[in-house]
């Protein structure tokens, strides 16, 4: 994808939406159930993982290779809220 394509529409809600679902039916062969079942430590060093990528992207590499470490960072982060059963909302209010 490339930053003048509109690829998926998928917002962070919808993202986080499909994501409580799969843990909510157990979904086999979800990679998010699997993540979930590893716990927070796991899941803690994917965000400080994908953290750092979004830096090296963002000082070495395109727009676009950032947009994309970027969206795995979202996706980790939205497993470690699904982990601490926080919603979106409980995020937004600190916005
Ligand atoms: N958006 C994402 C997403 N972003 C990142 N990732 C995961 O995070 C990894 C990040 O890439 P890395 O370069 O760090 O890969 P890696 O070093 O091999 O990482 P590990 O898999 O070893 O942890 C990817 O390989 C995916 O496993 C994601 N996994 C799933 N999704 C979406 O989440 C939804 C549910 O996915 P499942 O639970 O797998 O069905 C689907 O819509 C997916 O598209």
């Amino acid at each position: 994808m490339t930053s003048t394509d509109p690829g998926s529409t998928k917002t962070f809600d919808d993202l986080f939406a499909e994501l409580a679902e799969k843990a909510r039916l157990r979904e086999p062969g979800s990679g998010t159930v699997a993540r979930l079942d590893a716990g927070v430590h796991e899941i803690g060093k994917k965000v400080v993982e994908e953290a750092a990528e979004v830096w090296m992207a963002a000082e070495h590499e395109d727009k676009d290779r950032a947009a994309e470490e970027i969206s795995q960072l979202l996706y980790h982060l939205q497993v470690m809220m699904l982990a601490l059963d926080l919603e979106p909302t409980d995020v937004y209010r600190h916005l």
